[in-house]
């Protein structure tokens, strides 16, 4: 049951990816053009000369990896406002250069971990999930501090992450309504659950005197190495998909609208970055952690883009072949056969017409009378992506019913939250303003209470917008009808 927890976790995790050129914003192509003509601009007033605030203990790691085999990267560690440590251009730099190379043996995948752990004896007896070994094998550097292997990495891990994981209950409460809520349930049962399944080899390693420093592997101790690894591991898909800890390149910071993203260079033998564009020396680097929308990042990372900033933002509509169909199974198989699922989620945007969800919901609606029917339909929907004209309506209609028993899901009022938005972002924008004085706890709280607002917002938003998309096109569908009629 643990494990199956955990899947549900992982799917939350840094699944980085290439922006689909559809959800490229509008703006890129001409912010890279400045871009590009600043980066001449530096070349002419001598830009590498640039004197950049790095950070000592970033460089410190950088250097400690040096020694072991990582090739000197054009990168250095600073302090960057509001996103804290993250990795700049110590020189300019031009596109397609090599940024990063990290040889297999800097890379914590959970074999790695596995390898180093004072459990290892135990974890080769009763093997745990990925997740766990290396949850297991950071508590276990925590607690040794500068005995530790990997003490230059470790000591630069954050001890908050803002992640969900760390959230009070009555904070998960703000999501109601929204599928942020059933996933930050799930993201914080399945680390419950992932604690719950360790105990035993716990119990064994304290029979046996292997656990290291008293209270090394503690509740809150290992739920900060959740609570890391959540908002710190990288998927890579050119290993087989492995997820793993990269230290130093995990001091990159994400950009929705950025492209580039870490992945294991088979030919290299090394998890490689490439620049997408030229920088200035001292210029930040930023990656994308994958297309995910702002409420998505809010849970694994704790921080939200500014509202309209995030070409991926929008919300997910749950949509469920009928209970009561009598040809749901077949149904249930014939979508199975095309990858999607008797009860589906559906990606919502502000700006793009939900095709495959009426798709789903024309195939939900149709008699069919036979499994090959239900086949043929289910080919003709989602294969050659043609609605026949006579479950066009019954589709557009079931889309804005689901649409709107989505909003009403919402337990507060879209303009009472909408009120209490603005109102949190004109105190945000004051205290920016003022230089951010007062009690940092209180600004952090309120910083969470205003992300989720903005993300239940905008959720709401989308719906709004996609109810209002089709009923325009309900009507052109009935108008056209009716003229053929
Ligand atoms: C993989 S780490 C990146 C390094 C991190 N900044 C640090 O100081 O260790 C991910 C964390 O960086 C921060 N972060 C990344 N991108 C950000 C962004 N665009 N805005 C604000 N914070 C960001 C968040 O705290 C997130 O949990």
């Amino acid at each position: 049951m643990a494990s199956a927890a955990v899947k549900g976790l992982a799917g939350t995790r840094q699944r980085q990816q290439v922006a689909a050129p559809g959800w490229a914003p509008r703006h890129r192509r001409c912010r890279c053009r400045l871009a590009a003509q600043a980066g001449l601009l530096d070349l002419l007033r001598g830009a590498g000369s640039t004197e950049i605030a790095t950070d000592a203990e970033g460089e410190e790691l950088k250097a400690w990896l040096i020694e072991r085999g990582l090739p000197p990267p054009k990168l250095a560690a600073a302090a960057t406002p509001g996103s804290g440590r993250g990795l700049v251009a110590a020189q300019p730099i031009g596109k397609g250069e090599s940024l990063l190379s990290i040889p297999q043996q800097l890379v914590l995948t959970p074999a790695a971990a596995l390898e180093q752990s004072c459990l290892r004896p135990l974890l080769e007896e009763q093997p745990l999930p990925a997740w766990s070994v290396l949850a297991l094998w950071l508590a276990e550097q925590r607690a040794a501090g500068s005995a530790g292997g990997w003490w230059p990495y470790v000591r630069l891990l954050p001890e908050r992450t803002g992640c969900v994981l760390e959230w009070s209950e009555e904070e998960v409460e703000w999501l109601c309504g929204s599928q942020l809520h059933s996933d930050a349930l799930e993201i914080r049962a399945a680390a419950e659950a992932s604690w719950a399944e360790m105990q035993a080899v716990l119990a064994a390693a304290k029979a046996q005197g292997r656990a290291p420093a008293h209270g090394a592997f503690g509740r809150a101790q290992l739920q900060w190495a959740f609570a890391v690894l959540l908002s710190r591991l990288v998927r890579l898909a050119g290993l087989g998909d492995q997820e793993a800890l990269l230290p130093w390149a995990d001091l990159l910071n994400h950009d929705c609208a950025a492209a580039s993203f870490l992945d294991w260079s088979a030919t290299e033998a090394a998890v490689v970055l490439r620049a997408e564009r030229r920088y200035r020396a001292g210029e930040q680097l930023l990656i994308s952690y994958g297309q995910k929308t702002s409420g998505e990042l809010l849970l694994s990372y704790g921080f939200c883009p500014d509202l309209g900033s995030n070409p991926h933002d929008g919300c997910r509509l749950l949509l469920e072949l009928a209970p009561g169909d009598a040809a749901r199974n077949w149904k249930a198989a014939a979508l199975r056969q095309h990858g999607l699922a008797a009860s589906q989620l559906f990606p919502l945007r502000m700006a793009a017409a939900p095709f495959e969800l009426v798709h789903y919901t024309a195939f939900s609606a149709a008699v069919v009378g036979s499994r090959q029917e239900a086949e043929q339909l289910a080919r003709r929907l989602f294969e050659e992506g043609d609605i026949p004209p006579a479950l066009q309506t019954a589709a557009l209609e079931a889309v804005v019913a689901a649409c709107k028993a989505a909003l009403a899901a919402y337990p507060r009022s879209f303009d009472g939250d909408r009120a209490e938005l603005d109102r949190l972002q004109d105190q945000a924008s004051a205290a920016a303003a003022s230089g951010g004085a007062g009690d940092g706890s209180a600004d952090a709280g309120q910083q969470r209470r205003r992300h989720a607002l903005q993300a239940v917002v905008y959720e709401r938003q989308v719906l709004s917008r996609t109810v209002f998309v089709l009923q325009q096109e309900l009507k052109d569908v009935q108008r056209l009808a009716r003229r053929q009629g």
